[in-house]
């Protein structure tokens, strides 16, 4: 039986022959299937579920293409300690952030594990989110960083949320390695990704590049490794220094570069006309109290590929909110409501690969479709902090809990 969405107040989407952004009034769009089988002005179809949308916004299901979501425990008391002036490197350096979460991560079971991150990555689907990338990167040893990734495949298997699994070994450089760091980066090119490789565990790797984590030339052994095992890249890239993660990931040809809020000149120039997405995340900015926000209108001016994204973690950015975020990237960075929204849709795609399949409210693309209880888009931004999800139907299925 098909499913017809009528009367659509506003379809939000990008058009892939007009190479634009289109906002289209009173349309219907016909589902068969888990793909979208028209869009436009449908003569009554015998047999059909309907589903009114007169007075709503149509979008393509956010795509969230940077989250850290499989962690043991919150860290609301360095929540509590930055608020009071404590910066967010220093709590690292002295043992806490991304360590304090792989202590806590290596003393639970692969159930536990899963069972905690299950209700959190639902809560992705609850805000119109129908596909996220998944990173491991809390366990550091062979053994916890599978953990984790099996959890990310147990998640994807038991919800219709997609989740694109990443391996992130190379996100800090746990305790007993601190004075043999050559000694941990062998660990993962030499025993971590031939082992996700083996299970076929992960899509992507991703690396921590900065000052006080991995350094370019360690990325670049990792990322050999990595192309070696067949996985594609991603990196964390000027965040908080400008040590040229972005242009490595450009002449890798990684899929995305990550946070950039510290990108320099050259970063920028080798963006442009790259394969690479630039990966915003404004809410980290936000959430550890900075002011200086990735260019992310200078990028766009420039011609990059700008995607958006919530990094939802439980040290600097505890959200699934891709709303919020949309607001934040406008009013901290410029971009307009629809571009912000290209960003979370068409743009997250084409930075996990997944253009021709999703992103995109077009004939014979998925029905990930998000339906909005606003009559404009542009209040998606401007309504700020609110849930406005009306429902939300994946591979051609309403969801439940949405
Ligand atoms: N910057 C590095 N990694 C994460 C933070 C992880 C954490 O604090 O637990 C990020 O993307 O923001
Ligand atoms: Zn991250």
């Amino acid at each position: 039986m098909r499913t017809v969405l009528k009367n659509i107040g506003q379809l939000v989407t990008w058009d892939e022959n007009l190479g634009e952004m289109v906002i289209l009034e009173n349309q219907d769009l016909v589902i068969a299937l888990d793909r979208i089988f028209s869009i436009g002005l449908s003569a009554d179809i015998q047999d059909a579920r309907e589903f009114d949308c007169s007075n709503c916004v149509v979008t393509p299901a956010f795509i969230d293409p940077h989250t850290h979501p499989v962690f043991a425990d919150m860290r609301r008391k360095e929540f509590e300690l930055r608020v009071q002036g404590a910066d967010y490197q220093a709590i690292a350096a002295a043992g806490g952030g991304i360590l304090n979460s792989v202590r806590s991560l290596r003393n639970m079971s692969e159930d536990e594990l899963f069972d905690r991150s299950l209700p959190r990555v639902k809560k992705f689907l609850e805000y119109g989110t129908a596909t996220i990338e998944a990173k491991s990167g809390y366990g550091l040893t062979t053994m916890d960083e599978l953990k984790s990734l099996r959890v990310i495949r147990r998640l994807n298997e038991s919800l219709s949320l997609d989740l694109i699994p990443t391996f992130l070994g190379a996100h800090e450089i746990p305790d007993e390695y601190r004075n043999q760091r050559d000694k941990y980066i062998r660990l993962i090119t030499d025993e971590m990704i031939p082992a996700v490789a083996e299970e076929n565990l992960a899509v992507y790797c991703d690396v921590f590049t900065e000052k006080t984590v991995f350094s370019r030339d360690e990325t670049e052994k990792i990322f050999d490794a990595a192309q070696a095992y067949g996985l594609r890249l991603r990196i964390h890239a000027d965040e908080f220094t400008a040590i040229g993660g972005t242009e490595l990931a450009v002449s890798r040809h990684a899929d995305s570069a990550d946070h950039l809020m510290k990108v320099s000149e050259e970063g920028i120039r080798a963006l442009k006309n790259s394969h690479t997405t630039a990966i915003i995340l404004p809410g980290t900015t936000f959430f550890l109290g900075k002011c200086d926000y990735a260019p992310a209108r200078r990028l766009w001016d420039e011609g990059v590929r700008v995607a958006l994204a919530t990094d939802f973690n439980p040290g600097s950015s505890m959200t699934q909110n891709l709303s919020l975020i949309l607001t934040l990237a406008c009013v901290y960075m410029h971009l307009s409501p629809l571009e912000a929204l290209q960003a979370v849709t068409w743009h997250s795609a084409c930075s996990l690969g997944l253009e021709s399949d999703r992103g995109i409210l077009a004939p014979g693309k998925r029905a990930d479709i998000a339906i909005w209880n606003v009559r404009d888009y542009r209040d998606l931004a401007y309504w700020y902090g609110m849930n406005h999800l009306k429902s939300l139907f994946k591979n051609g299925v309403r969801e439940e809990y949405a």
